[in-house]
């Protein structure tokens, strides 16, 4: 049995990813209510398993988890995409129009900003996620308000469908990360011979041409550079870390690289070494 600890209660999308990552397999999800209280509990059992948001196509980055990840011990040891809709739904029996209030989790807000702007009446108020907003109005028989969830939540909760596919646009996935202690990570991960993706993450001095110099050498060692993200560093006003996700054919290769790399970085973190989500669900 994989016990996967999830932002979100039952319904949410980190539920559905965790089952859908471990299709065929016994699993259970722990629900936690934030991101930070996901790696707390993490931390506490090294048995567990996490999955994490870390970026979707209308909202972009979820850039606060990517610090979680940097500053924590777990490594990355696989990761998902998949297909985000979205519905509003609402208590039985209400109208659209006499609605006043609509919740969910931020990034679901976001993903269905310009569906939203066209329904004035409803009052925008973020909470800590999709299907615990769907379960709360359910709980709490809160007439007026709206929630913005997966279809699976608002009938798990019990409420009604408004509208469907309200996402700004149907290419709406969203790439989650699964999670493992770093000792049992060698275990629980995929094997040398399926490793074809890294995620690191490092400072660079402000020197002229130090990012380039870095995507030269990755480059030459055949390594493809997936994805870039800056953030600020805090406390060092306009200097950002960098989080790259890397694609290669040759582990070794990766290796080479990054040795090769290493005197002309900072603060070098490897966060995980995984296979390549390759098809999107
Ligand atoms: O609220 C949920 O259902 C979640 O699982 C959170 C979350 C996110 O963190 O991005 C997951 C996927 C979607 O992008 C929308 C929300």
């Amino acid at each position: 049995m994989k016990k996967i600890t999830i932002q979100g209660v039952a319904g949410c999308f980190h539920d559905a990813a965790a089952h859908l990552y471990f299709e065929g397999e016994e699993v259970e999800t722990i629900p936690c209510e934030s991101f930070p209280a996901m790696f707390d509990t993490l931390s506490s059992d090294s048995s567990l398993l996490g999955i994490m948001a870390v970026e979707n196509t209308i909202a972009g980055p979820l850039l606060q988890n990517h610090e979680l990840l940097r500053q924590s011990t777990l490594k990355v040891i696989g990761e998902l995409k998949m297909r985000i809709s979205h519905v509003l739904c609402a208590l039985p029996g209400q109208e659209i129009d006499r609605l006043t209030e609509v919740n969910s989790h931020p990034m679901a807000l976001m993903q269905c900003e310009q569906y939203l702007r066209r329904h004035p009446n409803l009052k925008i108020v973020e909470r800590f996620d999709t299907a615990g907003s769907a379960e709360e109005i359910a709980r709490d028989n809160l007439v007026g308000h709206a929630a913005v969830c997966g279809e699976y939540a608002a009938g798990l909760y019990g409420l009604d469908i408004l509208e469907r596919g309200i996402e700004t646009n149907k290419r709406n996935f969203t790439r989650f990360l699964i999670l493992a202690d770093a000792l049992t990570a060698g275990e629980i991960g995929p094997g040398e011979q399926d490793i074809d993706k890294a995620s690191i993450v490092f400072t660079l001095p402000h020197t002229q041409g130090a990012l380039s110099k870095i995507l030269t050498i990755l480059s030459f060692y055949d390594i493809n550079l997936s994805k870039i993200q800056s953030t600020p560093i805090v406390g060092r006003e306009w200097e950002y870390r960098f989080y790259v996700d890397l694609t290669f054919d040759s582990l070794l290769r990766l290796h080479q690289a990054i040795d090769a790399v290493r005197p002309l970085i900072r603060d070098l973190s490897i966060l995980g070494e995984y296979s390549e989500a390759k098809v999107t669900h």
